[in-house]
């Protein structure tokens, strides 16, 4: 049983992986040896073959500072949240807030308004996403927004998604990066040309979100012998967004190179998982832009570092909490049997990884000598 130090830990240490995905599509250059080294396609690695990406994900953490204003280090966007689904979004937006942004909206429904506003004080819900005028409301935010994420619990109902459209627009037009997910990719694949070559686009299918985008761009289905050039063809038909296929082994790319991250994970297969990640990625997406290429040893920055740290983080985390799957079980204080779900478990600990990361310098490097 991993102990909850190692826990943390590991989950900086996957949060340096994650935050290293940064940027990947913005600079283009090729991913670093380094990164090459801990990335490649073939073999699982430890934490600690990433050493040296410890150090690259310090440079895009935002050092804290009394000189900053509110909201400086992140003003992240949810659009989302519909009559059925109010938990994605709150998910996502509370994962932004705990990874270390300074303030989160959501855009979501009248009916899912109350609801995700009595969740947390912390989120600024805006109640817009069905009125006529819903993506002229959201606009007139964008210029007070560093990221969206569009797509946790949207639904799928066709007036939304139009609104949806209009809201997409917008942000492309004021390049303001997207990570999409969830009914976002809904949207994209009945419409691809939506984001087609945005670079600053980075979307996040899981397996089945993955094989209907896949078939409507390339009419087909994906070929499961080959997921990783499913992967890069499908970025490279969509113009070099990033895309991130999550699944057992998340796979990753920009059109140009494919990483796989086969870091353990939870088995634990329950709904919510994938909205922390698309949040968590909300603000790290922004860190890696605002880090810019010289902060990550020229070009490392990439988009697709970013990518994994969320990701690892909830693999790592929920597998040390034992409660990755209905056969173990988390045994509470009192005796009793509770089965602690990821996000349960990951918040916390995404909140005590970004107080490492950005209060105590050295902490990536204590974590890792703790791995
Ligand atoms: N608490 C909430 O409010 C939640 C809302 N959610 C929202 O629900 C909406 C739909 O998301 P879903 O992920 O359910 O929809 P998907 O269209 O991704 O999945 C539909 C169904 O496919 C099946 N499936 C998933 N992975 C599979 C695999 N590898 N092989 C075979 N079948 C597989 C599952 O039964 C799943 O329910 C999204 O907007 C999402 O954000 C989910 O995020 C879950 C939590
Ligand atoms: N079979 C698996 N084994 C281990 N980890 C997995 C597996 N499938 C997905 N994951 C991980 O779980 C996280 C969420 O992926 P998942 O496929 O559950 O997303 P999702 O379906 O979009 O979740 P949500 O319910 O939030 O919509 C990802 O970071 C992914 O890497
Ligand atoms: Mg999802």
């Amino acid at each position: 049983m991993v102990t909850r130090a190692e826990a943390g830990a590991a989950v900086a240490g996957a949060a340096v992986v994650a935050l290293l995905s940064a940027a990947f599509a913005l600079y283009g250059p090729p991913l670093d040896a380094v990164l090459e080294r801990a990335f490649s396609l073939c073999k699982a690695h430890s934490i600690k073959d990433m050493e040296n990406t410890l150090q690259l994900v310090r440079n895009i953490i935002p050092p804290l500072s009394s000189t900053k204003h509110k909201g400086q280090d992140g003003r992240i966007g949810v659009v989302g949240g519909c009559q059925e689904y109010t938990g994605a979004p709150y998910f996502a937006a509370i994962s932004a807030l705990k990874v270390g942004a300074d303030l989160s909206h959501v855009f979501c429904t009248n009916a899912a308004a109350p609801v995700i506003k009595a969740y947390s004080p912390e989120l600024i819900v805006h109640p817009v996403l069905d009125s006529p005028g819903a993506a002229h409301e959201v606009e007139k935010w964008l210029p007070r927004l560093h990221a969206l994420v569009v797509g946790p619990g949207l639904g799928r109902d066709d007036a939304l998604l139009e609104n949806v459209k209009g809201i997409l627009e917008a942000s492309k037009a004021r390049d303001i990066p997207v990570v999409i997910d969830a009914d976002g990719l809904w949207l994209v694949a009945q419409q691809p040309a939506l984001i087609q070559g945005y670079r600053k686009a980075v979307l996040t299918p899981n397996h089945m979100e993955f094989s209907r985008l896949y078939d409507a761009v390339f009419r087909g289905p994906v070929d499961s012998d080959d997921r990783h050039g499913s992967v890069l063809r499908l970025s490279q038909a969509l113009g070099n967004v990033t895309v991130v296929q999550k699944g057992e082994h998340d796979i990753l790319s920009d059109g140009q190179q494919v990483l796989v991250c086969s870091q353990e994970g939870s088995s634990r297969r329950c709904g919510g998982q994938g909205d922390l990640l698309s949040g968590s990625l909300g603000v790290l997406v922004h860190w890696a832009l605002l880090a810019g290429p010289e902060k990550t040893n020229g070009g490392i920055s990439d988009l697709k570092l970013t990518i994994w740290g969320p990701k690892i983080e909830m693999r790592v985390k929920a597998r040390a909490q034992g409660s990755c799957s209905p056969r173990t079980v988390q045994p509470s204080p009192g005796g009793c049997v509770r089965r602690l779900l990821p996000h349960q478990a990951v918040l916390p600990e995404a909140r005590s990884l970004h107080h490492h990361l950005r209060h105590d310098r050295r902490g990536g490097d204590r974590l890792q000598q703790a791995l």
